[in-house]
């Protein structure tokens, strides 16, 4: 029996020839009745009498049971509607209208199918399925078993650029990006509110396997929300927004993790740097206070990361805290925090100082030597017992920490002249380390030239340049007063520049002078730096203003020279910001690349 329904045209009418097409199959009436259990066809004529009947109507008490029913759904405009045999088997009726006819095609039914009870129950059903399949805010893709779309809304079409079924019959990763229904025709699990990137969109969706009654998994349909509430808009929005700054940190903590400041980032094989590798590994354990002491640039830093990562307080914080970047009304409390409204601009709640940061871990205290006399006592009397109190307090508080401090300022000088407590020396200098010079092992310098390179492509996405022989050679005859810091600089400055794959002596350039190789104008004879206003020849036009910004200039270079272009210290040492530092040294020529390099 041809089953009608499948054939109508899409009008919903039937002409008679087609009725009696579908009528004709099944020649053998009751043993068609028994092939095709609860299947049958009951055609009505104009005047509501049996023009025809297949099937289980062929049985004239099937007949009057569906033509029963039939009266009381059209009463209640009903076009599918439930019957019964009469031996009690539950059937479905689907009323179709005719030309001149009505055709009642009755099928077995399942008592507990719910579509069966949807389409029964609610005359406008189909206007419901048809709003689920063309509704322009939740597209919807149906895949057979094989993964093949056999339904796509028109709304997701659109979006794909197809035309009308041009996705049908098409495997579904060759129509949808990124789908994934088949996968879940394959695992038989849903996958609900997912997001789903589309042509750089994103959307949120639902993907289900779809069963037959049997349990059989026989495809699967996706769900995907195109447009809706402005909220779920703005949360997609913000979810994406999300996505790509986890995605960042994701980045960043890898590169974190990676740069686990153990030993291993400390470079470098010569007799100096090996012995000053055991010594970190010997003392790192121990809970001494540990001070740091070598010219800038030395790796002061990475030495006090490796200190604290091989200490049993490893799995504490390392607070770091830079005596000379402290603005000196700030010292105090930020390394002993304050208590709440202690002054104008303060946090309500009052905040925890780097000291009680620091509590159960490590405190790095870079540049100590330049700490201002009053804090220094401060400080001593919380290195004898870990007690101190907050900015504006009378709370005595505690905190045990590690100290591990670094200076490249003479401590003797400063002792000898005063400016440094000698009992705060004793103090944090439990144990000493010196840090070599660049100038002491020179034999390194290939090693960290090309890390600089590496870090280089890395940073700009590019094949790290090779280093040529003469150019390692080159580097390894200048002086570095900036030491391994102004190495990397300078190697990076050259990879900048180096037109080739390797880097050779010339895309080096100029590499900046040592203070005591500067012209007199700078230099003070005696190897320090020095400014020499009186003996610089004076401008033409020499007004208030401009020599003001001359004597900034040439204190600016002083301090560049002198400190190896230590920028954060000479912020520090010309009480001027960073920001402003950056500015003028751009103005004056030493910004950008020749700024970088010494830095
Ligand atoms: N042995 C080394 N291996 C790899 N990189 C190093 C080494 N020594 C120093 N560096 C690098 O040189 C730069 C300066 O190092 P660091 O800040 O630790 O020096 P510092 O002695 O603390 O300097 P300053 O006294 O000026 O603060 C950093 O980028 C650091 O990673």
């Amino acid at each position: 029996m041809i089953i009608v329904p499948m054939s109508l045209p899409k009008t919903g009418v039937l002409e008679s020839h087609q009725i009696m097409s579908a009528m004709e199959t099944p020649k053998t009436g009751s043993s068609s009745t028994a092939l095709h259990a609860l299947r049958g066809v009951l055609v009505l004529g104009a005047d509501g009498k049996a023009m025809a009947t297949n099937g289980i109507a062929l049985q004239p008490a099937v007949a009057r049971c569906i033509l029963a029913a039939w009266h009381e759904a059209r009463r209640r405009q009903r076009k599918v509607f439930p019957a019964e045999t009469p031996d009690g088997a539950p059937i479905v009726v689907v009323a179709l209208p005719a030309a001149d006819a009505t055709v009642l095609v009755a099928m077995e039914r399942d008592s507990r199918d719910a579509l069966f009870e949807f389409v029964g129950a609610v005359d406008f059903a189909a206007d419901i399925l048809a709003h689920f399949l063309t509704n322009p805010f939740e597209a919807l893709s149906v895949v057979d078993r094989q993964g093949i779309v056999r339904y796509m809304s028109p709304v997701h079409e659109r979006f794909f650029g197809l035309p009308p079924g041009g996705g049908t019959g098409r495997h579904a990763t060759e129509v949808i990006e990124n789908s994934r229904l088949h996968h879940v025709v394959a695992s038989g699990k849903a996958e609900i509110g997912l997001l789903h990137e589309m042509r750089a969109i994103t959307r949120v969706v639902s993907r289900h396997p779809i069963r037959n009654r049997h349990g059989d998994i026989v495809g699967a349909i996706g769900q995907i929300m195109f447009k809706g509430p402005e909220q779920l808009q703005a949360l997609s929005a913000e979810l994406s927004k999300l996505k790509s700054e986890v995605a960042y940190y994701r980045r960043e903590l890898s590169d974190l993790r990676n740069r686990s400041y153990g030993l291993d980032q400390i470079l470098g094989n010569s007799p100096a740097m090996q012995r000053l590798k055991q010594q970190i590994v010997k003392l790192a354990p121990l809970d001494v206070p540990v001070l740091l002491t070598g010219e800038s640039g030395t790796g002061k830093e990475l030495a006090a990361h490796a200190i604290h990562k091989l200490s049993p307080r490893r799995d504490d914080t390392l607070v770091m805290v830079n005596a000379a970047a402290l603005p000196a009304t700030l010292v105090e409390s930020e390394l002993f925090g304050y208590e709440a409204g202690s002054f104008t601009g303060a946090e309500r709640k009052g905040r925890k100082g780097k000291i009680e940061q620091a509590d159960g871990g490590s405190l790095f205290f870079d540049e100590v030597g330049d700490m201002p006399a009053d804090v220094q006592v401060k400080l001593l009397r919380v290195l004898q017992d870990g007690n101190f109190q907050r900015v504006g307090g009378n709370e005595l508080r505690h905190s045990n920490f590690r100290l591990i401090s670094a200076s490249n300022r003479d401590f003797e000088a400063m002792i000898a002249n005063g400016s440094f407590r000698l009992d705060l020396f004793y103090r944090i200098g439990g144990v000493t380390i010196r840090m070599p010079s660049l100038r002491e092992r020179i034999e390194d310098i290939a090693q960290l030239a090309e890390l600089a390179l590496r870090q280089f492509a890395e940073r700009h996405r590019q094949r790290p340049k090779k280093l040529s022989d003469a150019a390692c050679e080159f580097l390894q005859n200048q002086r570095w007063p900036g030491n391994v810091r102004q190495l990397m600089h300078t190697v990076e400055r050259a990879a900048i520049f180096c037109e080739s794959e390797v880097v050779v002596p010339a895309d080096f350039g100029i590499i900046d002078a040592d203070p005591a190789e500067l012209p007199p104008m700078l230099s003070d004879g005696a190897g320090h730096a020095a400014l020499a206003l009186t003996g610089a020849a004076p401008r033409a036009s020499l007004r208030v203003s401009n020599a003001v910004e001359q004597v900034e200039e040439q204190l600016i270079r002083q301090a560049m020279a002198r400190l190896q272009g230590n920028k954060k210290r000479v912020a520090a040492e010309l009480g001027i910001s960073r920001s402003y530092l950056y500015k003028r040294l751009a103005q004056i020529g030493l910004g950008a690349a020749t700024g970088s390099a010494l830095s």
